[in-house]
């Protein structure tokens, strides 16, 4: 389909955009490095004015014909689309591998079968949804959930197969077309979908990928008043300004951003339990928005549980993602590692202890060591804002109301991970007001549950039903069980 390839890591993928069924070249361009060890990957697409309104064409074009079929008609579209996913998990995985830095072993045994799910799952949710009756004495409803019409999404670097097809998946299966912008930092897998998708044979124009920078190719594409949903993952600054652009159309947002999660470890923990968890809140550098970043142990129990977090700590394999015994790896780009280390700067310069990490890491110069900070104050900087890095803070409580009001203490309101006694510990996650909170465990995800944040974590619920309450024109038909006669004295 294309002659423009990269060679990425043996992988050819296309730098192009893909529009209207077509690869699209750009003569303006922007470089890729690996967080690997930056070298230079290649030059992508940087989608323009022109590129931005031939995708929201094709799709519009694609709309009709693709949101007339029924959903077991679009069915084995998807279910093709995710076979092709399937049929380049390699490719997937070391792409994603090479330009985000992550896992190989997480994306192959994670992530991609994720992706997989994201499109078929939805694809047979969505003959569940039609037709859904209410009955009442007066009249027999039909809740149609219709097509909205053409979605534009919008996905961050760290985990942009994931949370591309997470959108995907039921903005198509609910019959709407859709462009997608990937993320500058790590495009590579969003141009594989495309081909995943065009050798699936989905029609021309129901999916299209525009390459380019949020401030130009994103801002674009979401303040187009022909769009008719946004669904956007990344972070606040940016939903702030993605909602007032939408806004000045009405057109609903979506939107799944940072967090600052509470890990609540309660008396009655499980202590090296709790403690192994902890370790996974480095997974992929702590660029993880549902990490359990804010650690809040009882007094009683916080020297124990912080030798058994240091001995999972200390074990931890740091190096190239690329190899199967890596547990974490680089960040995404030097400007974050900057971001990361000056966090990490300031909190130590207002008392902060360190009690594990705080500096690079000798691995690479984009690698910085799984960090645990301490002796800091609930309004300090580093307990009230999103670090996005493997750097963690530990405050301690001497009561579960304390625990609570230290949990809910900041503007975020994503998740929360809460370890003790099983009835103590979810009794106790009931109070912590986020968007949803594990109780002894981590990162259990089905998708059928809703997901998405409060506060400032953001706006609106996706997954299951919640998926396509958000990307349908939901609509009732109303018809009347008695004969119905105009009349101005009756109601
Ligand atoms: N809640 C979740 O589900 C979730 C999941 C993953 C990441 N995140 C959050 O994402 C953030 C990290 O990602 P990031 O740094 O890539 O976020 P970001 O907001 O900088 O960028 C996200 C995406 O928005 C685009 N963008 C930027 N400015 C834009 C504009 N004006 N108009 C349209 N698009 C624009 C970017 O190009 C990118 O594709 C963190 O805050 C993290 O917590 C949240
Ligand atoms: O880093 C963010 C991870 C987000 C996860 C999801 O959106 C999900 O599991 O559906």
């Amino acid at each position: 389909m294309t002659t423009n390839l990269l060679d990425v890591a043996g992988v050819a993928v296309s730098p192009d955009h893909y529009i209207g069924g077509q690869r699209v070249a750009s003569a303006q361009t922007f470089e890729l490095h690996s967080p690997i060890d930056q070298r230079l990957l290649g030059h992508i697409g940087e989608g323009s004015a022109e590129h931005v309104d031939a995708a929201i064409r094709a799709a519009q074009a694609a709309f009709p014909a693709w949101s007339r079929m029924t959903a077991a008609e679009r069915k084995p579209y998807l279910d093709r689309f995710a076979q092709e996913i399937g049929k380049r998990a390699d490719d997937f995985c070391r792409l994603e591998s090479n330009d985000a830095g992550v896992l190989l072993s997480r994306m192959r045994h994670g992530v991609v079968p994720r992706a997989m799910l994201n499109i078929t799952w939805f694809a047979q949710h969505a003959l569940e949804l039609q037709d859904r009756p209410i009955d009442t004495e007066q009249a027999h409803h039909i809740v149609r959930h219709d097509p909205a019409g053409v979605v534009a999404i919008i996905t961050p670097w760290n985990a942009p197969l994931m949370l591309s097809t997470w959108k995907l998946g039921p903005a198509l299966a609910a019959g709407n077309t859709c462009v997608l912008k990937p993320p500058e930092w790590a495009p590579l897998t969003c141009s594989l979908l495309a081909d995943a998708a065009h050798a699936a044979g989905l029609p021309p124009g129901v999916f299209n990928v525009v390459q380019g920078s949020g401030a130009g190719t994103g801002a674009k594409l979401v303040s187009d008043a022909r769009i008719a949903r946004v669904s956007f993952t990344g972070s606040v600054p940016t939903a702030k300004w993605i909602a007032q652009a939408a806004g000045a159309n009405l057109v609903p947002c979506s939107l799944e951003l940072g967090g600052k999660s509470p890990f609540i470890v309660l008396e009655d923990a499980d202590i090296d339990n709790a403690a192994a968890t902890g370790a996974l809140m480095y997974r992929n550098a702590g660029q993880v928005c549902l990490a359990g970043t804010r650690f809040l142990v009882h007094e009683k129990i916080a020297d124990r549980f912080v030798a058994a977090m240091r001995d999972y700590v200390e074990r931890l394999v740091i190096g190239d993602p690329r190899e199967e015994s890596t547990e974490v790896g680089p960040i995404i780009h030097s400007r974050q590692v900057e971001r990361v280390l000056g966090f990490v700067e300031r909190a130590v310069a207002g008392g902060a202890q360190v009690l594990w990490g705080g500096e690079r890491h000798p691995f690479g110069a984009q690698y910085v060591r799984p960090t645990m900070l301490t002796n800091l104050k609930q309004s300090d900087e580093i307990v009230q804002n999103e670090v996005f890095g493997p750097v963690l803070t530990l405050q301690t409580f001497a009561s579960d109301d304390e625990a609570i009001e230290l949990a809910n203490g900041t503007d975020y309101g994503l998740g929360g991970v809460c370890y003790g006694e099983t009835a103590h510990a979810t009794e106790v996650a009931q109070s912590v007001r986020t968007g949803f909170i594990w109780v002894n465990s981590f990162g259990i995800r089905d998708l059928a549950a809703p997901f998405g944040g409060i506060k400032r974590s953001g706006v609106g619920r996706e997954g299951g039903d919640w998926s396509f309450e958000f990307f349908c024109d939901i609509k009732d038909v109303v018809v009347p069980k008695k004969p119905f006669r105009a009349s101005f004295s009756q109601r």
